[in-house]
């Protein structure tokens, strides 16, 4: 930029940028005091808070987009090639940066930073790799934004939705995991497929831990309102038992093979996340099967964070709803949760 000889600032080319002429619209209104401006912060620029700030973007789902990293050139480099697409996209503030204060006030915080799995390795296997990790971002993040939500994504998604909670000190309805959201929506692909009916039709619940102990509720399946498994008991069809079973294997193996073929999961986990920040955002009421904190819940008594369908809104979790489970279920889910437990014992807090 340079000054003209009236000391007004000139723009490319040396035009006034002063001058009526630079001034696309006249008698604008002044901005409304009242608009509330929401403001969401992806800490790690990986696949995964890549894909879901990309998601956050084009559903046009917040007015201020923070990134955090700690690679700074990753970061900017990330930023830019975001802001680039301004032209395409609805009109959202991107920032980045190393320094968290970049953070201040947001009103969600998704965490995707941390060490994803190598092929064949399990989810939990990543605890101690991700611990000091969390040590580092959970108290700025919560220092900077003590109303926020917290939305924790990296693995083990429920122990360190645990950890979290225990970092920031925060009530557990503003900390949740992105839980079983995820493997719920493969669960519904995989039934859908298999039925040939569109998957947005299909209720159906993946809970306990987003990993190999998750837990299938088939007794709670509807399709367009048809509750799938007392519809074939009562047309006496007999139903497979075992191709249930092999459903949920491949609902569990899903992100073993994606990790195997492509190295890591992004799409499926960014448009997860982004429904799950609408319906906290925008107060949507809508359930979703996430972490939360399970205590006193389907008898389990320790504190432990694991899946179950959650009304979310724009306080967090705004409570968990009665599904029905059957002996076989309930007792999944609790071994579910002692599997957790097993893990978060290690954690050196
Ligand atoms: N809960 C779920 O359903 C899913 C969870 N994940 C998990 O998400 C996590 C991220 O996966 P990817 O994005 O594929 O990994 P990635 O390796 O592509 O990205 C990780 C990012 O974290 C950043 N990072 C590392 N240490 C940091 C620190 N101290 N502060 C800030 N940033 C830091 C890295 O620089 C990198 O940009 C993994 O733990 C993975 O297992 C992945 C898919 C689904
Ligand atoms: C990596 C992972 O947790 C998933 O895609 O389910």
């Amino acid at each position: 930029m340079h000054k003209s000889p009236s000391g007004s600032t000139l723009g490319p080319g040396g035009l006034d940028l002063t001058q009526a002429f630079f001034r696309p619209i006249t008698n604008a209104a002044p901005p409304s005091p009242t608009k509330r401006q929401t403001k969401i912060s992806v800490i790690g620029v990986g696949n995964v808070g890549m894909a879901i700030a990309q998601t956050i973007l084009t559903q046009d789902l917040t007015d201020e987009l923070v990134l955090i990293d700690n690679k700074a050139d990753k970061l900017r480099g990330e930023m830019l090639d975001l802001q680039h697409a301004a032209a395409f996209l609805p009109r959202t503030k991107i920032y980045a940066s190393v320094d968290y204060a970049v953070t201040a006030g947001s009103d969600l915080c998704i965490i995707t930073a941390g060490a994803r799995q190598n092929a064949g390795e399990s989810r939990l296997n990543l605890l101690q790799r991700n611990l000091a990790l969390f040590k580092s971002i959970v108290p700025p993040l919560a220092r900077y934004s003590p109303q926020t939500v917290l939305l924790i994504v990296s693995n083990p998604v429920d122990v360190l939705t645990y950890l979290a909670w225990k970092l920031s000190g925060f009530p557990s309805n503003r900390v949740i995991g992105s839980g079983t959201n995820l493997d719920s929506s493969r669960f519904r692909f995989l039934i859908a497929d298999h039925l040939d009916v569109n998957a947005q039709d299909v209720q159906a619940y993946i809970v306990g831990e987003h990993g190999d102990s998750s837990v299938a509720l088939w007794s709670s399946i509807s399709i367009g309102g048809v509750p799938v498994l007392s519809f074939l008991e009562k047309q006496q069809i007999a139903y497979e038992k075992e191709t249930l079973e092999n459903i949920h294997k491949a609902v569990i193996d899903s992100a073993y093979e994606v990790i195997s073929l492509k190295g890591y999961t992004s799409w499926a986990i960014g448009y997860s996340v982004a429904s799950l920040a609408r319906s906290i955002l925008r107060d949507q009421r809508k359930i979703h099967p996430v972490s939360v904190l399970a205590k006193g819940f389907y008898g389990i008594s320790n504190e432990v964070f694991l899946s179950l369908p959650a009304q979310l809104g724009r306080g967090g979790v705004l409570g968990v709803t009665n599904v029905h489970l059957n002996e076989e279920e309930l007792q999944r889910l609790r071994d579910s949760a002692k599997t957790i437990l097993e893990v978060q014992t290690q954690l050196d807090l």
